[in-house]
């Protein structure tokens, strides 16, 4: 449904030449919701302007609904455009309008007739919630409100896909969540491919079905959302993930840690594990079966979407011989381990 090929955007040229995406490759199918996180200025708004081409790629391939959009300007390009709904982290509401003008202000820039516009415009009051509020002006809602008149207006043409630009990063964290189920229920109702940007992993995790990460201009990684939250394969994905679980070794811990195994120290690892792991005994047969203690420092468990999550940080006491083992054993049990070093133990 969206595919970019091999996009690279370059600003500006010579020495103040900066390579805002490089070499990106990306599919989003048809009717999923497909996250793209990544830190400021790591390249997300430059990525989903390219898609509708906001802004145009400086090379590479974009083809939303099997057309190619590079190819295209003028009449052609708006024509395509109305395949793309596009909702921004600030709304971009006209003032001067009500709720209901603001809605069908696209229609009329394609030349519907006002008995069409109502039909349309009617039906995606009650969908966004807004029916009480059809008079009413943007200054008058609250920021919530006002991004649901948005979604009301990217879908009045009838998208096959939404562009979302930091869509929920004005808002609070309950209206974030009330405009993400919003876009949820939209998804599975109308079958609508979106593609979101975002610097937070809560709208990742509660909406989207695959995730990719953007660093320096480059999709440094791509997973299911379930995947990504339990094993990411790249260190800025585990710092993401470690900032929302707020799981981190004690500082005190992290300062004695040693790089190197050594027979007077003992690995101390992070955990992740999903599906049956997380109901069995784990941590009482590894310590039966492979003869070592377990000090565990930090655990939790997480719900992502309809997987569990369980996660810890435990140091694993034993001799070098039984604590390699011990690791083995858990890799053998599909955890998924990370050791973050060696400390020495003062007993
Ligand atoms: N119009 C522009 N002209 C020149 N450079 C730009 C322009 N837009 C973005 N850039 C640069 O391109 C790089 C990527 O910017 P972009 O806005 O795409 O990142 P971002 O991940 O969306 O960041 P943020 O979350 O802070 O908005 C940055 O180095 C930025 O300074």
């Amino acid at each position: 449904m969206i595919r970019l090929k091999n996009v690279s955007k370059i600003y500006g040229s010579g020495a103040q030449a900066i390579e805002a995406l490089r070499h990106i490759d990306l599919e989003v199918p048809q009717g999923s919701i497909h996250g793209v996180i990544g830190l400021s200025g790591a390249g997300k708004s430059t990525l989903i302007r390219c898609v509708n081409l906001l802004e145009r790629p400086t090379s590479g391939s974009v083809q939303v609904d099997g057309q190619e959009l590079t190819r295209l300007s003028g009449p052609a390009l708006n024509q395509a455009r109305h395949q793309i709904g596009m909702i921004f982290q600030h709304f971009n509401l006209l003032s001067s309008r009500t709720v209901y003008a603001n809605i069908a202000l696209p229609l009329e820039l394609m030349g519907m007739g006002k008995a069409a516009i109502q039909e349309r415009v009617k039906p995606l009051l009650e969908l966004t919630g807004l029916s009480d509020k059809t008079g009413t002006y943007p200054a008058e809602l609250s920021g919530g409100q006002k991004q649901r008149v948005a979604i009301a207006r990217a879908l009045a043409s009838r998208p096959k896909v939404l562009l979302c630009d930091e869509a929920t990063s004005a808002l609070d964290p309950q209206t974030t969540g009330s405009i993400l189920e919003l876009l949820k229920d939209i998804n599975e109702r109308l079958g609508l491919t979106i593609l979101l940007i975002t610097h937070e992993m809560e709208v990742v995790k509660s909406i989207c079905h695959r995730v990719g990460l953007i660093s320096d201009g480059m999709l440094v990684e791509e997973a299911e959302v379930g995947e990504f939250f339990t094993s990411p394969r790249t260190r800025l994905g585990r710092e993401f993930l470690n900032d929302f679980l707020e799981l981190e070794p004690p500082k005190a811990l992290v300062e004695r840690l040693e790089p190197e195994p050594s027979p007077r120290h003992h690995p101390v690892v992070r955990l992740a594990f999903s599906g049956d792991a997380v109901a069995s005994p784990l941590i009482s047969r590894l310590t039966r079966d492979c003869r070592i203690e377990v000090s565990i420092l930090q655990a939790k468990v997480e719900s992502i979407q309809d997987r569990t999550l369980g996660l810890m940080i435990a140091e694993l006491i034993g001799d070098q011989e039984q604590t390699r083992a011990a690791l083995a054993y858990l890799e053998r049990h599909d955890l998924n381990v990370e050791v973050l070093g060696h400390v020495k133990r003062d007993a």
